[in-house]
């Protein structure tokens, strides 16, 4: 290996050899039309409805994760797994705040399918048998899947409009990388050490949400 880093690693591997789905949930039409500036408002005022009833489902899963983690002989991830547990906190915070800007009333609001079959697969994760190895890689592939698509909207070139920047610096910054690459590397060290099986359930996982976050954007887009 090399020392911390995430070359060769498992999930650079997966990355790789999942490419083309991994560019259609990380260049979705949606987030390089906020990019590009031509992001229809209603769109995103749809997204930013249903992601707030997402991540309300976020809270209870990374919790999934985390009990996971205490009960792992080593537990030395805690840390880093509690720092999200609790930033979701401050995300909640963020939303509400957002939404009243833009005039979303977020008691109003109700999952859409899409939104829902994503609940019910976080939901799986409840279940005791579900390994750590999948729910820390689970967690990073989510994380992972906004901040690089928020990050493409921030990166040189982009017309993204004033008013969707702090959006975009919410998963696009700098900070929330490192955040991920933190993940990246608790599930590649776990992964290292995890028998055949559940390295191939990690994979079927990360396939899994890269399809439904997909089918997030495609709902923010429209309305399926
Ligand atoms: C749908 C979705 N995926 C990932 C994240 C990142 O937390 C989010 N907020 N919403």
């Amino acid at each position: 290996m090399d020392g911390g880093g995430v070359e060769g690693s498992t999930t650079a591997a997966w990355m790789e050899r999942h490419q083309q789905m991994y560019e259609r949930a990380t260049r979705h039409p949606f987030t390089v039309s906020i990019r590009d500036g031509t992001i229809d408002l209603s769109a995103f005022k749809r997204w930013l409805s249903q992601d707030y009833l997402f991540v309300r489902e976020f809270v209870a899963f990374v919790a999934s994760v985390l009990l996971k983690c205490c009960k792992q002989e080593d537990n030395s991830d805690m840390e880093t797994i509690l720092g999200g547990v609790a930033s979701l906190s401050d995300e909640l915070s963020w939303f509400k705040n957002e939404a009243a800007r833009w005039g979303v009333d977020l008691a109003s609001i109700s999952p859409l399918e899409s939104n829902l079959e994503y609940h019910r697969f976080l939901q799986s994760f409840n279940e005791p048998e579900i390994s750590y190895a999948v729910a820390i890689t689970t967690f990073w592939a989510i994380e992972t899947v906004y901040q690089d698509s928020f990050g493409f909207c921030i990166e040189e070139g982009n017309k993204t409009p004033p008013e969707l920047l702090g959006t975009c610096q919410r998963w696009g910054s700098a900070d929330f990388k490192l955040y991920c690459q933190s993940l990246q590397r608790i599930a590649d060290r776990i992964l290292a050490n995890a028998p055949a099986d559940t390295v191939k359930s990690a994979e079927e996982a990360f396939i899994r949400v890269l399809e439904l976050e997909i089918g997030f954007w495609e709902m923010s887009s429209s309305r399926s």
